[in-house]
Parts: structure tokens; sequence; C-alpha cells
């Protein structure tokens, strides 16, 4: 065990167990998490090589295998616990994605939300057993955000009682699903329903696309894979071209909205529940951007407790660089982050499975809140997680930039969840929406709910405009900072309800306004959401009976509060102690920050970094991993095309 990493561990002021087990949510289940990931890790059927030595074909073909052992092993195992299931298979894939991916994350979960219970009766254990492999076709080439141009249709033919599909153009192609090159055999499409001459909009329906025998494409099916892409490249994400494709009436998802055999159409309770995976996933990704972040910092930290480098005092040793405070403002703000978004992911994910329960009640009353929360944390987390897991590559130099340290393969598997699943800026202006509406409703007196409350406490505590009022700050004290980020998100959601208000004065268009008050309409957003999670941080710290779990996750929570004012400071009064207390927190962390990130307790197969090792063993792996690359297998190649050039 290196020494630096040992001495570090010692001079914690926290247990790290304790910690796990809060995050976990008790010992019990870091307990079983642990056996389900050992099971993993000694299983020699998943002891393979490095990706990042395959070529891509031989990268999918593994995916593929990989995820066809999880599926027999975790029936072996009798493992059926969605939670456990996930702990199983994240440590498996470690950074990547699963060649099944989508068929879990977007197929079942619209079969299991959107089917009637006849429909569920049929499909659910084809596509459990994965008879009916599947994958989730919305986007087009032509469109990706404004689902409601997308051009597939979906034509009622009541004369056979089927629906013709087509993609009746070339930007009408669909393209990018997950699994849908060479895996799938079933996609639910999204098309504009037609029938009895009349457009009713985006639906969804279920349609085979390969031949369940023999995995060939059926007769008015294009499909394959759109090529090479930034990251993801164990996923085989495609195209699918329809031609007068026929399916049964009963493919399409009837659990909201009808089509009977002549051909009626029976509208669903609300037209946007057919998006309703798309919130599904958008709220889980919000655990990802937190897993990303935590993965990042784990490494880069542990990292910089082994790193020594450069002269701190003359004739001194080289220093660690996590002694370096420039060293220390790049990370423990992340690290505070990825604490931060921990607790917002449980948060988001309990809010979601809370309110579709309501909706599967015939409760749609909060619908909106739920889209607008679920689009604005996706966004705010998914684009600070991002940005936080290129800043711990840096920190770790040019060992940062071999995929060895883990970090390249972090970064292009996260960096696609701020387009997909609704693209971040449009996401943003999703939650300004409702933002503005609940703005409206509260200056008329109406009792807001929810994470908005506080739209009317401004109003009620000094009517005059929020925008005046000074942000006083105490900056040791959390319920002040949360005070401060309630005001501040007060404010800029005011500044764009009025700035949209000047815009219409202006006797322009509605559409007009919102387009010339977008840049407001998005730092509204960004305040809401920041506010949200610097609440729920300390809103958590409150469950925590631990004092010196306590002390150091209150330590986590000012840097990160204080450290968003220092980011946001025209919002804030630029508070000039802000700094010093910034650095007095630096040196308050330093002493924890690899048990803080150990508490993530991520074991070496799932972090697949050489530089995040826990035994801190950098250099001696990175040169092990160096020499098993593919081009180490001949000694000769380039000399021989050397001498190939030398003769010409
Ligand atoms: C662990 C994971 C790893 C998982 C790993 C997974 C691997 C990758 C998976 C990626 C899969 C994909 O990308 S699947 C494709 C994802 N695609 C998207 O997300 C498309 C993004 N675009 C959209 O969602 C839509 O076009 C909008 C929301 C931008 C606009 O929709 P619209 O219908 O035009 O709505 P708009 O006029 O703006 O607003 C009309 C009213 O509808 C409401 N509304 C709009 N959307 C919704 C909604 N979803 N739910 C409720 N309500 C909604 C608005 O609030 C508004 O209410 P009111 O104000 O009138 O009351
Ligand atoms: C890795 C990956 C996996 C994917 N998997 C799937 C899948 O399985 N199934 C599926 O259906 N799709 C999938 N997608 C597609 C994804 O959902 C879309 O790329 C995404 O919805 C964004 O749409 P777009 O690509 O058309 O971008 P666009 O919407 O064209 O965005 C381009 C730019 O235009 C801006 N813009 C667009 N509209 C507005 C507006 N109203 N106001 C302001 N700015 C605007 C955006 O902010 C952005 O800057 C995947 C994409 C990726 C990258």
């Amino acid at each position: 065990m290196n020494p630096d990493i040992c001495r570090e561990r010692e001079n914690a002021t926290f247990n790290t167990e304790t910690l796990t087990n809060m995050l976990d949510g008790s010992a019990e289940k870091t307990r079983r998490r642990r056996e389900i990931e050992s099971l993993v890790i000694n299983d020699p059927d998943f002891q393979h090589d490095d990706p990042n030595f395959m070529s891509r074909s031989e990268r999918y073909d593994a995916a593929v295998k990989k995820s066809s052992q999880m599926i027999m092993k975790l029936r072996d195992y009798g493992i059926s616990d969605p939670e456990e299931i996930y702990f199983y298979k994240r440590t498996a894939r470690r950074t990547f994605h699963e060649a099944f991916g989508l068929h879990y994350t977007m197929f079942l979960p619209t079969l299991y939300s959107q089917c009637t219970p006849e429909q569920q009766k049929k499909w659910l254990p084809l596509a459990e057993n994965f008879k009916a492999l599947g994958t989730y076709a919305q986007t087009e080439l032509g469109h990706g955000t404004h689902i409601r141009k997308l051009e597939t249709t979906a034509t009622y033919d009541p004369s056979t009682q089927e629906f013709v599909l087509n993609c009746p153009t070339v930007s009408s192609i669909k393209w990018w699903p997950g699994g849908l090159g060479k895996t799938s055999n079933h996609a639910i499409v999204l098309a504009q329903l037609y029938t009895l001459g009349k457009c009713h909009g985006l639906h969804a329906f279920i349609v085979p696309i390969r031949c369940m025998k023999t995995h060939q494409p059926l007769p008015g099916v294009t499909v394959g894979d759109i090529g090479p892409k930034f990251g993801f490249e164990e996923v085989d994400n495609g195209y699918l071209k329809l031609e007068n494709v026929r399916i049964p009436r009963e493919n399409m998802l009837m659990k909201y909205a009808q089509v009977e055999p002549d051909g009626s159409y029976l509208k669903p309770p609300s037209d946007k529940l057919t998006y309703g995976t798309m919130v599904f996933i958008r709220a889980m990704i919000v655990g990802e951007s937190a897993r990303a972040l935590s993965k990042s910092c784990t490494i880069a930290i542990r990292y910089s407790a082994v790193r020594h480098q450069s002269e701190l005092r003359p004739g001194e040793p080289e220093p660690q660089i996590l002694d370096y405070q420039a060293q220390q403002y790049k990370l423990f703000p992340l690290l505070a982050a990825a604490y931060a978004f921990t607790f917002v992911g449980q948060y988001m994910s309990d809010t979601y499975h809370r309110i579709t329960g309501h909706i599967n009640q015939g409760d749609f009353s909060q619908l909106p809140e739920l889209h607008a929360l679920a689009a604005g944390l996706k966004a705010f987390t998914t684009w600070t997680a991002n940005a936080g897991i290129e800043v711990c590559r840096m920190a770790c130099g040019g060992h940062g930039y071999l995929c060895c340290s883990g970090l390249p393969d972090i970064y292009v598997t996260f960096t696609p969840t701020c387009t997909y699943e609704g693209e971040n800026t449009v996401m943003m202006l999703q939650t300004a929406r409702f933002l503005v509406k609940c703005y409206r409703q509260a200056r008329e007196g109406q009792q807001l709910s929810g994470t908005v409350s506080y739209l009317n406490e401004q109003q009620r505590l000094q009517p005059q405009p929020v925008s005046s009022r000074p942000t006083v700050v105490n900056i040791n004290d959390l319920a002040s900072l949360v005070e401060a980020y309630k005001l501040r998100a007060a404010k800029l959601v005011e500044v764009a309800a009025k700035s949209l208000q000047g815009e219409l004065q202006r006797s322009i268009s509605q559409e007009d306004a919102w387009n010339n008050s977008s840049i407001e309409l998005v730092r509204a957003s960004d305040a809401h959401c920041h506010y949200v999670v610097v609440e729920l941080f300390a809103a958590k710290l409150s469950e925590i009976s631990d004092t010196a779990v306590h002390s150091v996750l209150n330590t986590l929570a000012l840097l990160y509060a204080l450290h968003g004012i220092t980011l946001n400071s025209g919002d804030f009064l630029q508070l000039s102690q802000i700094t010093q207390r910034i650095k007095a927190l630096l040196v308050e962390i330093r002493p924890n920050a690899v048990a803080l990130v150990d508490s993530f307790d991520y074991n070496d197969e799932m972090l697949n970094s050489v530089l995040g090792r826990y035994d801190g063993n950098v250099y001696e792996s990175m040169f092990e991993w160096a020499k098993r690359s593919p081009l180490n297998r001949t000694e000769v190649r380039s000399f021989i095309i050397f001498n190939i050039i030398q003769k010409k």
C-alpha cells in the first residue's frame, strides 16, 4: 500500500464506513451491495481485457456477450431486486454502457407505463425473457428536440385493423436509438397518429423490426448502425427507415389513448403522458451525474495524494500535489458537488416514484412540477458533472489523458447526457416555462407548493420587487446561505418574468417575447435548480446523527454553497471575505479528502483506473497496463514500415 495514501487514511477525522453506510442507507445495505459486487469481481467470466485495446466491432461483441452473461448469471443467483441488479450490472459494465441498455432503460419502462393490462400480458413475458429485445425510437435525422414535428406516421387502416408505418422523408429516418443498429428485434416507435383522416399527434407503437428467429430485418425495414461516435463505442446506436410496415391495431400502446376497431380515437387524460418515459430517464440521470462526478473525484483525489511534483519550499522534498491550494480549489468544490448530487439524485428518484404513484391513481396534478424538476435538475447536474470530469482529468496532468486513468472513458460516456433525453438548454427552458407560470400565480395570490413555494414567500415578505433587496449572507451559516440562494432564485425568476412582460409590452408575439428573454429564462432555471440543490444538501445534514460525519459534510456543504456564490458573484453581493472563508474550508477538508472519496466505496474493478487504485500503486500499474497494449504485441511493426520508407 502506498505510504502516502495510508497516511491520508490515518489523518481522517471521521469513520468512512459510517459515511458509506449512510450513502447506502444502512450497514446491511452496504454489506449486501459489496456482496453483489464481489460476485462480479470474483467471476472469471468478467476478467476480460480493457475495451480500449479492442476495435469497435470487438467492443460491441464483448458488450453483447457481457449483457447475455449478466442475464444468465443474475437468474442463477436469483437476484431480482432492481437496485441489486443495478449494483451487479454497474460493477460488470464498469464505465461503459451495455448493449441491451435501451431495452432495460426505455423499452421495458415504456411497456410498464404505457401498455394496457392486456398488452402487458402479451408483451412483458416476451420482453422480460429477451425474446422481444427492444429500443426506443423517437429521434429522427431532422428532429430530436421538437418532437411535435417528428415526421414518421402511423396511419390506421380500418379495413384490416392495422397501422401502416412510414418514414416519408430522409429527415424522418429514425436516428440514434441505442441498440437499434444490430441488437434489437423490436422498437417502441413514436409516430404521428392518423385515423379517419385526422392527425392526433405523437403516440407510441411496438414495431417488430427483425425476425425473432433469424434476426434478419423484416420487409419494409431498413436498419443499421450510424457509425463511430465520440464515445459509447460499444453501443450500436442505429437508424431505422420504415416503408409501409403494417402492425396490428393492438400494437399501439393504449393505456392512455385508444383507437377503436372502427378507427375512432379516444383521447388521453393528458397528451403529455406519452412523454412519460423521458421524464423517468431524466430523473434517473440526476443520479448518474452524482456517480460520474464522484468516480472522477475519487480518481483525481487519490492520485493527487500519491503524486509528488514541483517544489513548495526550497530544499524540501516534492510535496503531494493535493497540498497545493490551487489543486484543492479545483477538486474539493467538485467533491462537495458529488455529495450534493448524490443526495439530490436520491430525492429526485423518490419524488419521481411518489408522483408517478399519484399519476397511476389518476391524479395528474403534480405532473407539471415533476416534468419541470426532472428537466431542470437533469440539465443542471449533467452540465456541472460534465465540466467537473474534465477538471478532474486535467488535474491529473498527462496521466489523466491516458485511457488507463479511467477519466477519458468516464467523460466520453457521460457527456452525451447533456444532449440526450432532452438537450440541456431546451430542458432549462422547460423549467423556466413552469417557473414563470408559478411566479404569475404567486403574484395573483395563489398558494404554491413543493420546490417553488419560495415564490409565495418572497411575495409575502416584502411586496417591493425582489431584485431591489440586498443579499446579506452569514457565510458560516448554511441556513443563511440557503436563504441567499432562495432570494437569488426568486430575484432571477422575477427578472425573467419582467423581461417577458417588457417584451410583450412592446407588442411583439408571445413566441418572440419568449425567444428574446431566453437568456434570463435559462438563468432563472439555473438559479432555481442551484437553490434546490443547496436546500437539499442542508436538509440532508439535519438527518445525520454521527457528529464527525455531520461536521465533515457540513464543511462540504458550506464549500459548495460559497463556491457557487463566487461562480455567480454577479447575482450575489460579492463578499470579499467569501474567498478567505473558502480557503479556510479547503484547509479543513484537506485531511479528509481521501477518506471522503473512500466513502463512495468504489472497488477498483468498477473504478477501472490505475490512477485511482485503492492501494495508490499507480506507476507500477500504469507500466503493466501499457505493456498489454496491442501495439506492444509485436516488436518489429514500425521497423518494417521504417525500412520501407528508408528504401524509397
Ligand atoms: C440511468 C440512466 C442512463 C440511461 C442511459 C440511456 C442511454 C441514452 C438514452 C437516450 C434516449 C433519448 O434521448 S430518447 C429521446 C429524448 N428526446 C427528448 O427528450 C426530446 C426533447 N423534447 C421534448 O421533450 C419536447 O419537444 C419539449 C418538452 C421540448 C417541448 O414539447 P412540446 O410538446 O412542444 O411542449 P411545449 O409546447 O413546450 O409545452 C406544452 C406543455 O407540455 C408540458 N410538457 C412538455 N413536456 C412534458 C413532459 N415530458 N411531461 C409533462 N409535461 C410536459 C409543458 O410543461 C407545457 O405545459 P404548460 O406550460 O402548457 O402547462
Ligand atoms: C449518445 C446518444 C444516445 C441517444 N439515444 C437515443 C435513443 O435511444 N432514442 C432516441 O430517440 N434518441 C436518442 N438520442 C437522440 C437525443 O435524444 C437527441 O440528440 C436530443 O434529443 C437532442 O436533439 P437533437 O439532436 O435534434 O438536437 P437539436 O434539438 O437540434 O439541438 C441543437 C441545438 O439547438 C438548440 N435548440 C433546439 N431547440 C431549441 C429551442 N426551442 N430553444 C433554444 N435552443 C434550441 C439546442 O439547445 C442545441 O444547442 C441519443 C443521442 C445521443 C447523443
